[in-house]
């Protein structure tokens, strides 16, 4: 880094990127008097992954089969086996995360209190995700889709309510089916690459990225893509999800006033639905030839998923396997990276799913120990970037300037602040030099 939190206003001049047809620079976490008002204090700032647990009413299938209701959410935060079954005595019985949702509560009250406030923070310049995540039949499709309406009604009432800045969004959607990524507005099935961009991570290579024109245009890619995402038959569902479905909405504003200005500075971040597919057995969904693979492909790619939040739980330490699958690749930032993440674990309260919905108890414990560190990213044109630079620049040298004064019989921790700042310096004018 750069300069230090201390000042808040800028830190790392991170990368360039093309937009728009001209050249612009990204300031990594720099958070502009614009932006700070926006924003708050998210600047780069580590924050847990926010966990939710959402029990459904027992089905149709598991009534007829006389199945019992072995879990009860006690308070907003609680959840308990409340089974007495002996085999069962020596595992834990209660589990606590951000908030747990029992079978009375409606999607938007979950929408409320588990994603609302994560999926705004897109229209502030902060990256977003929010993933359902469970055993197949739990209940995540269900979930995502409310979750999904719910939030870009707000987004589009936050849009409708400040009309002192000027938005842009676009929208983009992919399945990842047996391992190949296909881009669910097209109609070519063909599976698209994963590029590493060394400024933006993993990208997906000729993705379609639609400008939206209106609300009812929307509904049009949501419609586009419902009809060509996989969905199958088994045994726990009769319309399960055989692919994992990530939307991405991406969210550009600028100040109306600023437009047209040499120096200005737009906002700009992504906010991904992430509707996984649901881990099974094949045993309980009694699959065989298409199917089988495509639950196998669904087991595997969730291994790694639950690989990768268990050893980020631990922290950073160590290898983190996330090229092991295209799943994990494409979501690195929101697992871990720039970006403010909610995930909402959908569970069936049946005893014949215990054992599964203690799988997804454990996944979600570990994920409530992640943190990312969401930044507000700015885009700024290279005249506002190298004002920007330049004042910077100025306020090093004024600390040099009085370290040099003061630093007579000076210490050999001021000789290392000075050498510091002199680095600094250097890139900063390295920057103004090269943007
Ligand atoms: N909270 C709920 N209240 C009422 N019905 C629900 C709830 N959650 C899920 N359902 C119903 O349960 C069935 C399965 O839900 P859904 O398809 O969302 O599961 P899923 O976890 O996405 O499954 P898969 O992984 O197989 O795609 C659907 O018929 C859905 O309407």
């Amino acid at each position: 880094m750069l300069l230090g939190k201390t000042t808040k206003k800028m830190s790392v001049v991170s990368s360039t990127v093309r937009g728009r047809g001209e050249r612009r620079s990204v300031l990594g976490s720099w958070v502009g008097e614009e932006s700070a008002s926006m924003a708050g204090d998210v600047a780069g700032e580590s924050e847990k992954i926010h966990v939710a647990i959402r029990l459904r009413p027992l089905n149709d299938k598991e009534k007829a089969k006389n199945d019992v209701s072995d879990w009860e959410c006690i308070s907003s935060n609680t959840l308990i086996f409340k089974s007495s079954m002996p085999d069962r005595s020596m595992l834990p019985a209660a589990f606590t995360f951000d908030r747990v949702f029992g079978p009375d509560s409606g999607t938007k009250q979950v929408y409320e209190e588990a994603a609302k406030e994560v999926a705004l923070s897109v229209v502030t310049g902060v990256n977003a995700s929010i993933f359902a995540y469970g055993q197949t039949s739990s209940g995540k499709t269900y979930t995502m889709s409310g979750v999904t309406k719910y939030a870009l009604a707000d987004i589009f009432d936050y849009i409708y309510k400040n009309q002192e800045r000027e938005f842009v969004l676009k929208f983009s959607a992919i399945e990842i089916y047996n391992e190949a990524v296909r881009d669910l507005l097209s109609s070519d099935p063909s599976p698209l690459r994963l590029l590493d961009d060394p400024e933006r991570g993993t990208v997906v290579d000729k993705l379609i990225e639609e400008p939206i024109e209106d609300w009812n245009h929307l509904q049009e890619l949501f419609s586009i893509c419902e009809a060509q995402r996989h969905i199958g038959e088994t045994a726990l569902n009769e319309f399960s999800s055989r692919s994992h479905q990530i939307l991405r909405l991406t969210v550009e504003s600028c100040a109306r006033d600023n437009l047209g200005a040499e120096n200005l500075s737009t906002l700009t971040a992504s906010l991904n639905f992430i509707d996984l597919a649901g881990s099974e057995r094949a045993s309980q969904t009694w699959s065989t030839g298409t199917r089988l693979k495509e639950g196998s492909h669904i087991n595997r790619s969730l291994l790694t998923l639950g690989t990768v939040i268990r050893k980020l739980s631990k922290g950073r330490n160590g290898h983190i396997p996330y090229r092991e699958s295209k799943l994990t690749r494409i979501l690195q930032n929101s697992l871990g990276g720039n970006a403010k993440t909610a995930i909402i674990c959908t569970m069936s309260p049946a005893r014949c799913h215990a054992e599964q919905s203690r799988n997804t108890l454990g996944f979600a414990s570990c994920a409530k120990e992640v943190s990312t560190s969401a930044q507000v990213n700015v885009v700024m044109t290279d005249k506002a970037l190298v004002k920007q630079l330049q004042r910077e620049i100025s306020r090093l040298e004024g600390q040099l300037e009085r370290q040099a004064k003061s630093s007579f019989g000076g210490t050999v921790s001021k000789t290392n602040d000075t050498a510091a700042l002199l680095r600094e310096k250097d890139l900063l004018i390295e920057q103004v030099y090269y943007s």
